[in-house]
């Protein structure tokens, strides 16, 4: 008998603003679903991929399912077949971690197929082998709190060390995903080499206060840290509606909002799911205005991660 695993992997903001390749939210729902089974013909191959309009790649060494179990398998030594099916949740270029929720998927289900030699953590490192394809970055920011669910802290590459962080309650995200793309690898192009000192320094205080606050469940001190003086200064400009979007939302008393990942996705963190779905409301206007068609999604932080169905 054909033994077939199936998971499904979460959307995911990756930076929230100050926290550049370092640290990633899952989000509830959203995400991808990746089909593995093993198969009498040896590599890898991907035999179905749906929901993607026709756009991603069949080959095993492009497809970031394939690039990531394959990661896991030369790990392990192990040289027998599987055929993967993707079902693509995830829109294209959106900023919510697409290409890094196939490679979830795909580790999840492979892993628990080959009875889980590996826990969640130990597949980060396979994870950012499909991400250095997808975009030329081997990030973990997208990756990690796809697997690992919740806030997931990068502290170091090399070696990795990944960390999961408290999710304080009551915390809610809007997303609004206007239909424009952009790829990671071109809005990682448009990004400064080198940052001066007083950059550093802003950043460093920021993302160390976001991550107090997250631990000290104080909303005030997030919402005070969640700022970016690194990336969104030049991505901000490939992102229409971005600044319009931000003075909107001044007085409805969310926490702060900032670029999801690369954009064009906008992330927006608030203390209550009324004031989230107001944001969500807000935010419809601004694109309207600027005859852009836009996706909401509200949602609290996902704690869980990837999964098998
Ligand atoms: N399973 C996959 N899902 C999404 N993108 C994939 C996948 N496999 C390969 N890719 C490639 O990765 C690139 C998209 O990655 P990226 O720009 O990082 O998108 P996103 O921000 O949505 O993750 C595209 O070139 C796409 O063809
Ligand atoms: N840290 C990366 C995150 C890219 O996220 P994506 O969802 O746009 O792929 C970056 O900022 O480049």
């Amino acid at each position: 008998m054909k033994k077939t695993i199936r998971a499904f992997a979460p959307a995911t903001v990756a930076n929230v603003s100050c926290g550049f390749d370092i640290l990633g939210f899952a989000i509830d729902e959203l995400g991808d679903q990746v089909e593995v089974s093993l198969s009498e013909t040896p590599g890898l191959k991907v035999i179905k991929i749906e929901g993607d309009g026709g756009r991603l790649p069949y080959e095993a060494d492009k497809n970031t399912c394939t690039v990531a179990i394959q990661a896991m398998l030369d790990h392990l030594g192990y040289t027998k077949g599987m055929d993967i099916s993707l079902y693509k949740g995830l829109p294209l270029g959106s900023g919510m971690g697409s290409s890094a929720a196939s490679a979830a998927a795909a580790l999840v289900a492979a892993n628990a197929l080959l009875g889980y030699p590996f826990d969640k953590k130990q597949l980060v490192n396979f994870a950012i082998e499909a991400e250095r394809i997808a975009c030329g970055a081997a990030h973990a920011d997208n990756v990690a709190p796809s697997l690992l669910g919740g806030f997931v802290l990068i502290r170091d590459y090399e070696p990795l060390d990944v960390i999961k962080l408290p999710v304080p309650s009551g915390l809610y995200c809007t997303l609004l995903h206007p239909h424009l793309e952009l790829n990671t690898s071109d809005s990682r192009s448009v990004l400064r080499k080198q940052i001066s000192l007083k950059d550093s320094t802003i950043q460093s205080g920021n993302i160390a206060g976001l991550i107090a606050g997250l631990f000290q469940e104080d909303f005030n001190l997030i919402s005070r840290s969640l700022k970016d003086v690194i990336a969104e200064p030049t991505r901000a400009l490939l992102i229409p509606g971005f600044y319009e979007l931000r003075e909107a939302i001044q007085t409805i008393g969310a926490l702060g909002s900032g670029i999801s990942g690369s954009g064009p996705t906008i992330f927006t963190l608030s203390p209550s799911q009324a004031i989230a779905k107001k944001v969500g409301s807000a935010g419809k206007e601004v694109f309207k205005k600027i005859g852009l068609d836009v996706d909401v999604y509200i949602s609290e932080v996902n704690d869980r991660g990837a999964y098998v169905i």
